[in-house]
């Protein structure tokens, strides 16, 4: 028996979330298209070149005046105008309204000179007059306040303010900016390459007919999910078998084209706990293998080749878990996000959660709010060796360690699940 199988430092999450945190190189950077950024993460910083909108844009269909010339008009005493011209969007007025002049305008186009508000066309009439004063005219039954419907240069933003961070996640609004500040390409971090290994005799192929003492290999897939929702590319390796040459061999050939591993399973104390044996007598470095929390207190961490190794524990609530606290951060912080640890909050607990424990626990837990409050609870039964409740959490919740667990009512930490 090894020494690192009994005698591991014990660390505190905080800590081992810093030592993955220092390891971290961040991605290069690729061009994508901008219609393919969507969930990517910029790679560089986005500014406006130009104000938005970049020119006096009417904001109703109608007519452009001069607030002036409509002070005096209501609904029953319409102020006349004279028709200068009509412009369409994408057009260019060509005419300065000087006094008792109006010009046709569309929604989205540019004001012309002079004008200084957009009267609703809903708010005129028409009349073509014929004779002498043969033209168009327009009759206001409105007095306008000088800007009313027109949205000014630069309203939206000025030219030179910063729009995108860096490391922001692209969705909606930002493919808007991207596309309104000609980003056709766009640049953004190159997705980590994530080399996905179960370990365990034990673990059956998901095709697979059950059979006495097997079960279907899980994890693996549970964490290909987590991975793409946090920006990598996931890659879904054989199941190796609990021989450590085989795993060493398997683990360095991965390590030739992925940016990282995960293994899972293997890292307790049983006989046949393959990671550490590995861990035992590879030239890796091993950052961590003990860390005060429940579930996945074996959780280690190590690398091999200048690469990362996460080897979670194989109990699924335990890998879920291990992949929230350490993995993600540090996928996160590879595709530039600044604040790569998971979001915290408070919550009302809405049961009681009896069971004590001499490390802090991660309680998968389903929220919700009622009256104003945010209540949580756990999701179901929360053993690190029970996988049906993982679908239903929201969050984590956090139980001090001590002996006591947490009341019901008590005001509990969580760290909220599923981000980018
Ligand atoms: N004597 C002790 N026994 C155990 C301790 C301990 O401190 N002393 N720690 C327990 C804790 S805590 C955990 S967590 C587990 C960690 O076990 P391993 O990481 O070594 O994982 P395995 O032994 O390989 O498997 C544990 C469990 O998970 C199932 N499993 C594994 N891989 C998968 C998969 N890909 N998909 C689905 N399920 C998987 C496996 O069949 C086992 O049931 O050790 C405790 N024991
Ligand atoms: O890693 Mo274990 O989950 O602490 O039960
Ligand atoms: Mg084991």
């Amino acid at each position: 028996m090894g020494s690192l199988r009994f005698g591991r430092d014990l660390i505190q999450l905080e800590e081992a979330q810093e030592r993955v945190l220092r390891t971290v190189r961040v991605q290069p950077a690729e061009q994508v298209r901008l219609e393919e950024a969507m969930g990517r993460r910029l790679a560089v910083e986005v500014s406006a070149d130009h104000s938005v909108p970049h020119f006096r844009r009417a904001g109703v269909d109608g007519y452009a005046v001069r607030a002036e010339d409509t002070a005096s008009a209501t609904g029953g005493a319409a102020v006349s105008l004279e028709v200068l011209e009509t412009i369409p969007c994408g057009t260019v007025p060509t005419q300065r309204l000087a006094p008792g002049q109006a010009s046709r305008i569309m929604t989205g186009a540019v004001v012309p000179e002079g004008a200084d508000a957009v009267v609703m066309v809903e708010m005129t009439d028409r009349q073509e007059l014929a004779g002498k004063e043969a033209g168009l005219v327009v009759e206001i039954r409105k007095a306008m306040a000088p800007g009313e419907n027109i949205t000014a240069v630069g309203q939206e933003c000025g030219e030179g303010e910063k729009l995108l961070a860096a490391g922001t996640v692209i969705g909606p609004g930002e493919a808007a900016v991207l596309a309104t500040f000609g980003y056709s390409m766009v640049p953004v971090f190159v997705r980590p390459r994530v080399a996905i290994f179960s370990t365990g005799a034990e673990l059956l192929p998901v095709e697979e007919t059950l059979a006495p003492g097997r079960i279907r290999n899980s994890n693996s897939y549970m964490l290909a999910c987590q991975v793409r929702e946090s920006g990598g590319e996931p890659s879904i390796m054989p199941i190796l078998p609990d021989e450590v040459e085989q795993v060493q061999a398997e683990l360095l050939a991965a390590l030739s084209w992925a940016d990282i591993v995960i293994t899972t399973g293997g890292v307790s104390v049983g006989d046949k706990d393959v990671l550490v044996e590995l861990f035992e007598r590879w030239d890796g470095e091993l950052h961590f293998n003990k860390i005060a929390m429940r579930p996945g207190s074996p959780t280690s961490f190590g690398q091999w080749r200048g690469k990362p190794i996460f080897a979670l524990s194989g109990n699924p609530g335990a890998s879920y878990v291990g992949f929230e606290l350490l993995v993600r951060p540090y996928l996160r912080k590879a595709l530039g996000a600044v604040d790569p640890l998971p979001q915290t909050g408070t919550a009302f607990l809405d049961a009681e959660y009896r069971k004590g424990s001499a490390y802090p626990r991660y309680v998968r837990g389903t929220s919700r709010v009622e009256a104003g409050q945010v209540k949580v609870r756990p999701a179901g039964r929360d053993k690190s060796s029970i996988m049906i409740s993982i679908k239903d959490a929201d969050c984590l919740i956090c139980v001090p360690a001590g002996g006591r667990g947490a009341e019901q009512g008590e005001l509990v930490r969580t760290i909220s699940l599923q981000q980018h």
